[in-house]
């Protein structure tokens, strides 16, 4: 099946810096694909451009075999946009919302599919404004889908909302997937990518860094496992002179010993704390997770 998005060498280069800068990837028909990064990576420069509210310096796009600059109308009608809350007016009733955005389309929005898809039923007649911050999101995310689209942009769509309404969002974002929509997602969180994201692209600094799944790229990053324990009396440097150990973390009561062999780290960190009469808390190995390997990535570039 031909991808939904391909995108192919893009540049975009501002007045003061280049924002873009050779980025290639394409994104599978059916997929949440992720795109994340730092401030100023070059995320929404890309994701505009892909949406053809940007123009590029140079490059290649293709939106569901179509480039955006060339065909804005068409591809308006079949892609959808989550617009930032701030766009909708605030005394708009969340019912008048949806009658609204679904007339800009050519085909005609099913306000009943959206509000049943989404639950919007106990909230149609409270004005926008007045809404919570998980809901404005359910409502900006039946704005974005009201045409039914084939590719969803989603723009940080879980920031300032509290653990149970980024649950929910996060599941009406899975129900869209499987429906067979196109998901692109902007986000700064790694939990986010790891939860929903099929694969992502790992931005910084105007390029991309790596492409996988969030799963692939832990995996690649597991050979930098770590011992992780708790103690009050534990000490650095005795962790430190411990064979094999290469870097010692600690965080107030928290240490992190990398190490080549952690096995026999490990054994060499409890004959010591025996030794020194420390006491060994919550003593686990850990993996790495997509923080951690979005560290070493970045790490990786600047040296
Ligand atoms: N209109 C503009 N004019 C000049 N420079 C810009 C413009 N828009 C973005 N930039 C610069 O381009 C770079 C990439 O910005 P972009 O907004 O694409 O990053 P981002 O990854 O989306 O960041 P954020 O997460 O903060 O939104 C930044 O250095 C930014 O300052």
């Amino acid at each position: 099946m031909e991808p939904a998005i391909v995108a192919e060498h893009l540049h975009k280069r501002y007045p003061d810096a280049y924002a873009v800068r050779d980025v290639s990837f394409s994104v599978k028909s059916g997929e949440i694909f992720g795109i994340l990064g730092p401030n100023g990576a070059g995320k929404t420069t890309t994701v505009e451009m892909l949406e053809g509210l940007r123009k590029r310096d140079s490059g290649t796009i293709r939106i569901l075999g179509l480039d955006p600059d060339e065909h804005p109308y068409e591809l308006r009608e079949r892609i959808g946009i989550q617009f930032q809350s701030t766009s909708v007016h605030e005394q708009m009733k969340v019912k008048e919302a949806l009658r609204l955005f679904a007339s800009f389309y050519r085909k005609k929005g099913d306000v009943d599919r959206i509000v049943d898809a989404l639950g919007l039923k106990p909230r149609l007649d409270v004005p926008f404004g007045r809404l919570s911050g998980g809901w404005k999101q359910r409502v900006t995310l039946a704005l974005a889908t009201i045409h039914d689209p084939e590719i969803v942009f989603l723009d940080e769509p879980s920031t300032g909302l509290d653990p149970q309404a980024r649950r929910e969002l996060w599941e009406l974002i899975l129900k869209l997937r499987d429906e067979g929509k196109t998901i692109v997602l902007t986000t700064h969180y790694m939990e986010e990518a790891e939860r929903l994201c099929d694969r992502v692209a790992m931005f910084h600094r105007g390029r991309v860094l790596s492409i996988d799944t969030p799963q692939r790229l832990v995996a690649t990053w597991g050979k930098v496992r770590h011992l992780r324990f708790e103690s009050p009396e534990a000490d650095e440097q005795p962790l430190l002179s411990l064979p094999g150990v290469t870097k010692v973390e600690r965080e107030d009561r928290i240490f992190r010993i990398y190490a080549r062999d952690l096995q026999a780290a490990s054994l060499q960190l409890f004959l010591l704390a025996d030794r020194e009469g420390w006491k060994i808390e919550a003593f686990r190995f850990e993996t790495g997770n997509l923080d951690d390997l979005f560290v070493s990535l970045v790490k990786e570039e600047s040296a």
